[in-house]
């Protein structure tokens, strides 16, 4: 008797491995940090080797830190950081050139080139932008040498993170096989939001040949079987890590909403069997499919500079040795002496998509300390999802009435209470924070009838903490007002 289920998380700063019994309770885990490689200004890049040989690390670690091995697993998921772009050869296995990360924005020039805005609005529900996978593997094919002639020899790979470890946990060389699942193609800005195939019109556009796309898939469906370390465990789930969280959140009605904290952060709300297209700044993804089912959709609001903030003053200013640093730095002071910090390091996301906006500190004074650094910083996030929020209200006329939250910054009381202060809204934690692996490894075990459906599912979901606003309007009022006027300082930066 198989009683568990694995789910591998690839997210932009780490890489998990995550072992889960049939109550969706976590009986082991392994997690791995991979270089960030920042080539240039602007540019942010992985090494897809040392991101499968974590892989590969965090599997053994999981099980053996579950106290299993791959032989009582009865599936396993993937979920991964969306939209990062890697092309590979199939022969060799060996990448043309690092993975593109999502953040990157070296193809800005080339994305302002692209005039049929509203077309490949309609047909994918997104703008153009920097951010999805279209114009990093245009800016691959056209700058990698000898990889045009290997795509006429039909030896080139894409795939975003899933397409590439699915690859390569089922065999790699030795006839891995080259899936990806409709969330993931969903932020290509190559498939049809309607069809859910590749579509011609968009390949063109972008210049990019059909035979090097993988097939797309179902969330939930066994694309093949393991080789190697998991030798014989069915793959069988494959979501963007924003969609697993929705899922493991359980989020599967028309209204449901959740709001992801890990390096960016990412608001997604099921509106249901229908694609809807925003003017408000959201996108409009693939929330996920099950096989033989239609799929459900969601807008999302994303924001691309959360966490990695407080990696960045980490890492960068050195302010904090550990990112847990940040809420003791935070609590020493008060509030944050009057300073706001707009971190559009890669432009700002939603709602506002503007590219020319770069990282704004506004209010400074003598007064000011690292305390209140750390303190606007963490605000920062509270900000943006209130204007994800705003957005998302505006557009759906639906309000949000609590939000649930999860991911690797929502450990951090000083935010979750200021989040609800600023939203006036309540915020609920569930008891399993790790909703993305969850949900990778609800969709893998339900595809191998490990669990017999979603309404299975709805027991696993318990509460763990909930913050309830504590502050009063006229301030929530005018912290909010300050924030905009930040905004808008930030943006007009880069010509
Ligand atoms: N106590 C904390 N307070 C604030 N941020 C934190 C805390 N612990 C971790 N983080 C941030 O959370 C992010 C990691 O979250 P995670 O969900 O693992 O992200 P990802 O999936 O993007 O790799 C990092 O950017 C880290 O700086
Ligand atoms: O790695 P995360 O969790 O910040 O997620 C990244 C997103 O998928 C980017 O779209």
């Amino acid at each position: 008797m198989k009683e568990y289920v694995g789910a591998i998380d690839q997210g932009t700063t780490s890489t998990r491995f995550i072992v889960f019994n049939k109550m969706g309770e976590i009986v082991g885990v392994d997690q791995l940090e991979h270089e960030q490689i920042y080539p240039e200004s602007g540019w942010v890049e992985h090494n897809p080797l040392e991101i499968w040989e974590k892989t590969q690390k965090v599997i053994v670690g999981g099980l053996s830190n579950a106290g299993i091995t791959m032989h009582d697993l009865a599936a396993v998921g993937i979920t991964n950081q969306r939209e990062t772009t890697i092309l590979w050869n199939k022969k060799t296995g060996k990448p043309y050139y690092n993975a593109i990360v999502w953040q990157d924005v070296r193809t800005r020039e080339f994305c302002k080139t692209l005039n049929s805005v509203e077309k490949i609005k309609k047909l994918t529900g997104l703008p153009i932008n920097t951010y999805f996978s279209a114009s990093k593997i245009n800016w691959i094919l056209n700058n990698v040498k000898g990889i045009k002639e290997d795509i006429k020899k039909g030896e080139v790979l894409f795939g975003n993170i899933d397409t590439w470890i699915i690859w390569n946990l089922t065999g790699g060389v030795d006839g891995g096989i080259h899936v990806t699942d409709v969330t993931n193609a969903s932020r290509t800005l190559l498939m049809n939001i309607n069809t859910l195939k590749w579509d011609e019109e968009l390949l063109k556009i972008f210049d990019i040949p059909k035979n090097i796309l993988p097939e797309i898939k179902a969330s939930s469906e066994i694309y093949g079987t393991s080789s190697g370390l998991l030798e014989g465990v069915p793959v069988s789930g494959d979501l963007g890590d924003q969609q697993a969280a929705l899922f493991g959140q359980l989020c599967f009605e028309k209204g449901d909403v959740k709001n992801t904290y890990g390096t960016g952060c990412f608001m997604l709300l099921n509106t249901g069997e229908k694609p809807v297209f925003s003017n408000n700044g959201l996108l409009t993804t693939v929330g996920y499919k099950l096989k033989n089912e239609k799929a459900v959709y969601c807008l999302e609001g994303s924001v691309a500079i959360a966490g990695a903030l407080v990696q960045w003053l980490r890492d960068n200013l050195g302010i904090i040795k550990k990112s847990s640093d940040i809420e003791k730095l935070a609590n020493k002071v008060e509030n944050n002496g009057g300073i706001y910090f707009v971190p559009a390091f890669s432009g700002l996301f939603a709602p506002y998509w503007r590219d020319d906006a770069r990282g704004t500190i506004v209010g400074m004074t003598r007064y000011v300390n690292k305390n209140h650094i750390a303190r606007a910083s963490l605000e920062a996030t509270a900000y943006q999802t209130k204007d994800v929020l705003n957005a998302m209200e505006n557009e759906s006329k639906i309000k949000i009435k609590t939000l649930k939250v999860d991911g690797g910054m929502v450990v951090n009381d000083l935010l979750m209470q200021f989040q609800s202060d600023i939203l006036n809204v309540p915020v609920i934690k569930p008891k399993v924070s790790e909703t993305t692996a969850l949900g990778a490894a609800y969709a893998a075990g339900l595809a191998v009838n490990f669990w017999n459906g979603k309404e299975e599912l709805k027991k696993n979901w318990n509460k763990d903490k909930e913050w309830n606003p504590n502050m009063i309007d006229e301030d929530r009022k005018n912290f909010y007002l300050n924030w905009k006027k930040a905004v808008d300082k930030s943006m007009n930066w880069i010509d």
